[in-house]
């Protein structure tokens, strides 16, 4: 679903996301790792396309799309549909003076849907939220409410590929809990293509298959999780365990 070769992302010049392959196939959940300012949301907004102003070079196919030389109707249909972006404060993106359900209506007609309330319900319940949340508005749902309903907007809209960056780090560990929950089982159920973006070691040691450990724009190391967080090769993989609570 996600294949990257040689992904060079530079802004003015400098290179701030150097990705040699990064591959999440349909079921599988990658997770990109590293400090703040280490370039995992350059890697994951260069994904889709989102890089304004900078210079990007490589190749870069996401659900069968070659992102860098699509043309932009094509690149239009994928985002937000068939591979979703899920923020860290979805609150923010959500106008304030809209319903859930008009804005769930809205984004699926946007996309030349037009699916019925029951459609609606049901990816809700996809993400266990209770079909009447769609009649509130978004300062009346709590952070991991608003964030399991960006999910199920992306479920409703038959996302395959989900992007999410740090969509966890703004909410308090139990509500955490939840979402990770939520992806998890969706990933499992439906076949869902996962690339998560986190500086949370504990978090992705729950949910990703295959962790790349990024520093300063460079893959430092990458493999499966659990040997990656087990016995990590790299000195800066060790120093990001070690600064684990
Ligand atoms: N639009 C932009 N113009 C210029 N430089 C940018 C732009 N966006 C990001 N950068 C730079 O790219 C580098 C990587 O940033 P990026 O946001 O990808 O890191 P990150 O690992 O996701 O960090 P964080 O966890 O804080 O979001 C940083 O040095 C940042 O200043």
């Amino acid at each position: 679903m996600i294949e990257v070769r040689d992904l060079k992302v530079c802004y003015a010049g400098r290179t701030v996301a150097d990705v040699p392959e990064l591959d999440v196939g349909a079921g599988e959940c990658v997770a990109i790792v590293g400090e703040s300012g280490s370039g995992k949301s350059t890697t994951l907004l260069a994904l889709l396309g989102l890089t304004d102003g900078a210079d990007v070079s490589g190749h870069i196919r996401v659900c069968g799309v070659d992102v860098l030389t699509a043309p932009p109707r094509e690149l239009r249909a994928i985002r937000g549909a068939r591979a979703a972006l899920v923020l860290q404060s979805p609150q923010a993106a959500l106008s304030p003076a809209t319903r859930l359900g008009v804005l769930m209506r809205r984004a699926l007609r946007l996309h030349g849907r037009d699916d019925g309330a029951a459609a609606m319900a049901r990816a809700m319940e996809a993400v266990l939220l209770d079909p009447a949340i769609l009649r509130r508005y978004p300062h009346e749902v709590s952070g991991g409410q608003a964030q399991r309903f960006a999910i199920a907007l992306a479920i409703a809209l038959g996302a395959e590929v989900i992007l999410a960056d740090e969509p966890t780090s703004a909410l308090d560990v139990t509500v955490q809990a939840e979402v990770v929950g939520v992806l998890r089982r969706l990933r499992a159920e439906r076949d869902l293509a996962l690339l998560l973006v986190s500086h949370d070691l504990a978090l992705v040691s729950t949910i990703a298959d295959r962790v790349l450990v990024m520093k300063d724009g460079a893959v430092v190391e990458s493999g499966p999780a659990a040997r990656v967080l087990a016995e990590p090769a790299h000195p800066y993989t060790r120093e990001l365990l070690e600064a684990l609570p």
